[in-house]
C-alpha cells in the first residue's frame, strides 16, 4: 500500500470536546485521550477566546471534497487492517475485513471530533482502517476513508447520512401489479441524480405483459444513459443481466413495496433474503428504532444495500425550482427559455416546452415533470 506522509494541519475542534466528563465515562475517556494523545502535537494549545477556537495540530493529508476539505489523519497504518463498514448505529459498528472476518467497532476520538457531525463519523458502506484489540474480534476504529459518494437524507443542517460509497440505485418496478408508473420512476430518478449515483431501472413482472408494449419507454431512458433491465422471476427472464450489473459493485434496492424486490434478491443469491429476513425482523421487535443501513455482500461479488428506510427513496430535500436540474433530458433546453426562472409550464417562449412538442423530450417525461414540481405525484408507501 502506498504510503503518503501528511503534513501539519491546523483544525479547528468543536466545542464539545471540552464538555465535563462525567465520573463513570472517565475510564474510557482516559483511554481515548490517550491513544490520542500519540498523534497529537506539541504546539495544541488553546487560543484564548474560549471552546470554540481551540485548534490542535494532527498529522494528516487534505483532500479536496464537493462540500470543502476533507482531512485524512495519518497513523499507524502496520498495525491497522482495511475494512468495510456493514452497519453502523451510533458509536458502534459492525466492520468486514477482506477475509471475511467481522469486528465490532467503536470510534477513535479523533475520528468523532473531526467529523462535522457526530453522527456521521462512520456510516455503514465507509472504508476504514481498524486496529484490532483484544481477542474477541473487537477494534477500533482509525480513520475513515474520503467518501466517494453518499446518501442522506434530511436538509444540509441536519444531514444524516444513510450510507457512503454507493456505485449504483436500482430502481425496481414492476411492469403490472402493481401497475406501472412511469412518474415514480423519474421520481426516485431524482434521488438518485441529486446523490450522483448511475441509476438501474429494473421492471420486474414482465411476465405479466406484453414486453413489446414497453419499448417506447425503454427507448426513453436507454436513449438519457441508464440502464433498463426487465426481469420476471416466475420466468429467470433477465435475472443474469441483473446479476452481471451487480457484480463487484455497491448497489441500493428502492421500490415501492410489493414490485418483487425481495424475490429479486432472492434469485440473485439466496443469502440476501435471509439476511433481508433477519433485519426486518429484528426491525419489528422494535429492538432497533432507527432505520439504518445494511450492506450484504453477495457471493459473486459487490454488496446490495438493503433498509427499510432506502427501500423508498423519497424526496427529501428537493425544491419545484431544483427538479429541472435533476431532468437530464431537459438540461440542453432550458437555457433556450426566454425567462432564466422558466418554470416551464405557463410561460411564453419556452425551451422544453418547444422540445416536447418537437419530440425532443418525451410526453410521458413532461407530464411526470409538471406532477412533480405540482407535489401530487405518486408518492411511494413507506415499507415499515
Ligand atoms: N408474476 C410475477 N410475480 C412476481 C414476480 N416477482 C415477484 N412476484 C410476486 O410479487 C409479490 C411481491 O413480491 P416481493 O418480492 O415480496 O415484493 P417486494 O418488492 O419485496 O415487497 P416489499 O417486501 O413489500 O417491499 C409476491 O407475491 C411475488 O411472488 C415476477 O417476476 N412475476
Ligand atoms: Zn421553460
Amino acid at each position: 500500500m502506498a504510503k503518503k506522509k501528511g503534513k501539519k494541519i491546523r483544525v479547528a475542534f468543536k466545542k464539545n470536546r471540552q464538555k465535563k466528563v462525567r465520573k463513570n465515562k472517565l475510564a474510557s475517556h482516559q483511554i481515548d485521550e490517550q491513544v490520542d494523545s500519540q498523534y497529537r502535537d506539541a504546539s495544541e494549545r488553546l487560543t484564548g477566546k474560549g471552546d470554540l477556537t481551540r485548534h490542535r495540530t494532527v498529522m494528516g493529508v487534505e483532500h479536496e471534497t464537493e462540500d470543502g476539505t476533507e482531512i485524512v489523519i495519518d497513523i499507524d497504518e502496520q498495525n491497522c487492517i482495511p475494512g468495510r463498514v456493514i452497519r453502523s448505529q451510533g458509536l458502534n459498528s459492525v466492520v468486514q475485513v477482506e477475509d471475511g472476518t467481522r469486528y465490532e467497532c467503536t470510534i477513535r476520538r479523533l475520528v468523532r471530533t473531526m467529523s462535522r457531525d457526530d453522527r456521521n463519523a462512520v456510516v455503514a458502506g465507509d472504508h476504514v482502517l481498524i486496529r484490532p484489540e483484544g481477542d474477541e474480534h473487537q477494534a477500533v476504529i482509525e480513520r475513515v476513508e474520503p467518501r466517494r459518494s453518499y446518501l442522506s437524507r434530511g436538509s444540509k443542517r441536519r444531514e444524516h447520512i444513510l450510507v457512503s460509497n454507493i456505485d449504483q440505485a436500482v430502481i425496481v418496478v414492476s411492469a403490472d401489479d402493481p401497475p406501472l408508473k412511469p412518474s415514480l420512476i423519474d421520481r426516485f430518478l431524482i434521488s438518485s441524480e441529486k446523490g450522483n449515483i448511475h441509476s438501474i431501472i429494473c421492471i420486474n413482472k414482465i411476465d405479466l405483459v406484453d414486453p413489446v408494449d414497453f419499448q417506447p419507454l425503454i427507448g426513453v431512458y436507454a436513449q438519457m444513459g441508464y440502464d433498463i433491465v426487465l426481469t420476471s422471476v416466475t420466468e429467470g427472464t433477465g435475472i443474469p443481466r441483473l446479476r452481471s450489473l451487480l457484480k463487484g459493485k455497491q448497489s441500493v434496492f428502492s421500490g415501492q413495496s410489493g414490485v418483487g424486490k425481495s424475490s429479486l434478491l432472492n434469485q440473485i443469491d439466496e443469502r440476501l433474503l435471509l439476511e433481508t429476513a433477519e433485519i426486518s425482523q429484528e426491525n419489528r421487535k422494535g429492538r432497533h428504532t432507527t432505520r439504518f443501513a445494511v450492506l450484504l455482500e453477495i457471493s459473486t461479488g459487490g454488496w446490495v444495500v438493503d433498509t427499510p428506510g432506502i427501500r423508498q427513496l423519497e424526496l427529501w430535500d428537493v425544491i419545484p425550482a431544483e427538479v429541472e436540474g435533476f431532468f437530464r433530458d431537459f438540461i440542453p433546453f432550458v437555457t433556450q427559455c426566454r425567462f432564466p426562472d422558466c418554470s416551464h409550464t405557463h410561460e411564453t417562449d419556452c425551451g422544453v416546452k418547444r422540445a416536447v412538442a418537437h419530440d425532443f423530450i418525451s410526453r410521458q417525461r413532461y407530464q411526470s415533470y409538471l406532477k412533480i414540481i405540482a407535489g401530487d405525484e405518486p408518492r411511494p408507501v413507506y415499507h415499515q
